[in-house]
């Protein structure tokens, strides 16, 4: 027989419950143990939503309460001192290290938190320090949901990030120098310790992640896996059988690998994104191994195609029998909304194309039932599956011929400004006269609540669009007056108008269709909305111009417009996958080069065009695709900005973006100032741009947006000093790291205030 299985679960709820609890919790409105019921309220619900689905593998531990990286962290106790000697309960120091903690004597910003492999999800990333000690918890979190589940007739496959992905995706911590992989020899035995805990449990099957294994890895992690899966696949009785994981990518290149550990029983791997690895994974399969087939998308919204799916399960049972076969979704489905039952506004016709995380376990069981059983014991399902498959090949939804006429007519010069980067800077020195380092923020303002409920009034009609078009001017009126009175430089107009940066431009376009409760999970308890791309993209409209033209007529100051780029509309949307996404990003290009162009027109001197996910979207492995990928994100961007007069500055900003690997990308956007995420990093990593000569202007992030915490006026002339080293103080700009809308306003207002004023003592200096 063939088991369906499923990698894991959405966490938040059908109604993000378990955002609205964590923020009641930090807020102090529900207690910790309220918090925790919550958690396990949500664990029964999401077991026996896969159980009545049929699911047969159904995992645990894939809940957390912030992240499953810092659920780990805190497992095997890689608490760094900082955190640990607080003496907090442990749900707090958890907390702590998620998001930073300032309160009641207690001053300690978080851990850093980056991007999960080319997702929109975020991780917390384990600091070790050099003499790191790993210990088990006491009552382990995956042996205790286990039992949990098992107390409710459901037993589960405990899932467990492996040793060496865990060593491998983190650091050292400040101050240390090791390599984390060194310490695989002391990590290991609490592994064992941990998988003979759950065997005793009740145990027989534990999912064991290592997806590092989709890079190209450095020599000592890839021989890491041998010695790593020699002692945990071979510990007999007294732990349960391991499947090991990867997704997101192919693991070809690591296959000797794989073919080095025999000791596993199952090994599963991403057939969405790389069906082409099939053949290879079976010929290093050992002749006991199973292979997890991941044959349903865990990162997108469409259906799947049962016809393809079945033949590529076929395809394995045909080497490998049925019994060493599984169905499995391609990974976890924590990237994916809980359910499309829960969307009540879609067009009947798109929403026949769309399986959302509920509706993929469905998927999961009826491959698993129709390679087992054969087709006719499934046969409404497939039938119903052609169908929806048929209908979205041949909608004339899908397809814009004047969208398509446009492309075919873009130019290499449309990708180019006028003139050189020298000639611009001149001529935007003369029109928007700035002084020295000067100072500005990211974008958004804080989105108050007051902000949230009167948008969700205007959506239901409580209130008209002159009303909410009144409020959202009075929010621009009240931003403009705190940064005049901040004496910032450059001013935003606070994005209050704005749900997200990227499902506000979904709204906007046509080729969108757009949800109302699909949340995904971005990080911790925050989440977003990706739109869905489902045909050719054009602008029926302006979408920022209004908002941005009544900032520049209130304000004597320079006034930034406000767009997200191409790619990153790309990346944060649910995009098509029956064309290439350098179309897709073509099609968003061209309608922000229109919105571009016409923000110039009203008057907006500079103009920011974020691209936070440019970086997510690069290939994980080195090579052709790579360079690929770069020139045409690369031309997205520039066919979006270089429609504009040289006077008219181009800003672009970049957040979660390691960029070490991908300077050339950046530097070849030849936006005239960017700002970067770098209050968190090592000041070092901006050596770069001294070694690349990088010409034009630079505001790494001076503090973390993350947290409440207040950074101190000293803290950030501290680390503009630090930039200094490397950066000429003609280059430089004062700017915080990311956008401001999950911030409080006094929190706000402080940290400004702080950073203005190290911008004025640089000034001084200079
Ligand atoms: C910069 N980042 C972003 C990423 N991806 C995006 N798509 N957008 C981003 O900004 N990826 C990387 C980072 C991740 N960072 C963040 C930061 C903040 C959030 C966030 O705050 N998310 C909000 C939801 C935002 C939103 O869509 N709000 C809507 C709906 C608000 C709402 O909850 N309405 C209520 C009713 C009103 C009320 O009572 O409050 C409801 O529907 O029940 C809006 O403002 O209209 C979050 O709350 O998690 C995400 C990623
Ligand atoms: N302009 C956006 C960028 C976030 S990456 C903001 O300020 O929120
Ligand atoms: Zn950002």
């Amino acid at each position: 027989m063939v088991q369906s299985s499923v990698l894991g679960f959405p966490r938040m709820g059908k109604l993000r419950d378990l955002k609205k609890a964590t923020e009641a919790y930090w807020g102090g409105k529900i207690s910790r143990d309220d918090l925790l019921a919550e958690g396990k309220r949500l664990r029964l619900e999401h077991w026996n939503i896969q159980k009545n689905a049929g699911v047969d593998l159904i995992p645990s531990n894939d809940f957390a309460f912030y992240d499953q990286v810092l659920d780990h962290i805190q497992l095997f106790n890689v608490i760094p001192e900082r955190y640990s000697k607080y003496n907090l309960d442990p749900l707090d120091t958890y907390f702590a290290m998620g998001r930073g903690l300032q309160k009641e004597g207690v001053d300690v910003p978080a851990l850093e938190m980056v991007k999960w492999f080319d997702s929109n999800y975020h991780y917390v990333k384990p600091a070790l320090s050099d003499n790191q000690e790993f210990k088990l918890a006491a009552d382990p979190k995956p042996v205790r949901e286990f039992l949990e589940a098992k107390a409710a007739g459901i037993v589960t496959r405990p899932v467990l990030l492996g040793p060496v992905s865990f060593l491998a995706l983190g650091k050292a911590d400040r101050g240390a120098s090791l390599n984390p992989i060194t310490k695989l020899q002391d990590l290991l035995p609490v592994y064992a310790d941990l998988l003979a805990q759950l065997k005793a449990a009740g145990a027989e099957d534990v999912q064991i992640d290592e997806p590092v294994l989709v890079f190209d890895l450095a020599a000592d992690v890839k021989a890491a896996f041998k010695p790593a899966y020699e002692k945990l696949g071979n510990l007999g009785d007294k732990a349960p059988r391991l499947t090991l994981a990867t997704y997101f990518g192919d693991i070809v290149h690591n296959i000797d690998v794989l073919s080095s550990l025999q000791s596993l029983h199952a090994v599963h791997v991403d057939l969405v994104r790389n069906p082409e690895q099939l053949d290879t994974v079976i010929a290093a399969l050992g002749p006991n191994q199973t292979l997890s087939a991941g044959v349903v998308d865990g990162r997108n919204i469409w259906k799947a195609d049962f016809k393809v799916a079945i033949e590529k399960v076929e395809a394995a049972i045909q080497k490998l029998g049925k019994d060493r076969v599984i169905v499995a979704t391609s990974s976890s489905l924590l990237h994916t909304p809980h359910t499309l039952a829960s969307e009540k506004n879609l067009d009947a016709e798109i929403r026949d194309w769309f399986s959302f995380a509920v509706e993929k376990l469905s998927e999961v069981v009826v491959i698993a039932k129709a390679v087992t059983e054969g087709p006719a014991s499934v046969s409404a399902e497939l039938e119903a599956n052609a169908k929806s498959m048929h209908s979205r090949a041949t909608s004339t939804r899908t397809n814009d011929p004047a969208v398509k006429a446009r492309q075919a007519a873009v130019t290499p010069e449309q990708h180019i400004r006028q003139s050189p980067f020298p000639v611009r800077i001149a001529q935007q020195t003369e029109h928007i006269k700035l002084p020295k380092f000067p100072t500005t923020t990211i974008g958004s303002f804080p989105q108050t609540s007051q902000i949230r409920v009167t948008r969700n009034k205007f959506t239901k009609g409580e209130i008209t669009a002159a009303e909410y078009e009144k409020f959202i001017e009075d929010q621009i009126r009240e931003v403009v007056k705190v940064q005049e009175d901040l004496d910032l430089d450059v001013l935003v107009h606070g994005e209050a108008e704005r749900n997200d940066m990227v499902q506000y431009f979904g709204e906007r376009l046509t080729g969108y269709a757009f949800t109302t409760h699909a949340w995904v999970q971005s990080y911790g308890s925050r989440c977003v909305r990706p739109p869905i791309i489902v045909g050719d993209i054009s602008r029926p409209a302006p979408m920022t111009v209004k908002e941005s033209k009544f900032a520049v007529s209130i304000t004597n100051k320079p006034m930034k417009g406000m767009l997200t780029g191409p790619i990153t509309c790309l990346r944060w949307s649910f995009p098509r996958n029956d064309v290439h996404q350098s179309v897709q990003a073509q099609q968003l290009a061209l309608a922000l080069r229109d919105e571009v162009v016409d923000l110039e027109e009203a008057g907006v001197k500079v103009i920011q065009v974020d691209e936070p996910a440019l970086r997510e979207g690069l290939p994980l492995r080195a090579g052709a695709e790579r360079e690929k990928y770069i020139k045409w994100a690369v031309d997205a961007f520039k066919l979006s900005t270089a429609g504009v007069t040289d006077s008219t500055q181009i800003h672009s900003h970049f957040c979660y973006s390691e960029f070490q690997d991908f300077f050339h990308a950046i530097a070849a956007l030849d936006a005239d100032v960017l700002s970067i995420e770098n209050s968190k990093s090592d000041a070092k990593l901006l050596k770069v741009f001294v070694d690349e000569k990088y010409p034009r202007h630079i505001g790494p992030g001076v503090y973390d947006i993350h947290s409440p915490r207040v950074p101190s006026e000293q803290e950030i002339k501290d680390r503009a000093a630090e930039m200094l080293a490397y950066l000429s103080p003609e280059q430089l700009w004062i700017n915080p790291d990311c956008g401001l809308k999950t911030r409080a306003w006094p929190e706000t207002k402080a940290a400004l205030a702080n950073m203005v004023a190290a911008a004025k003592y640089f000034r001084e200096k200079y």
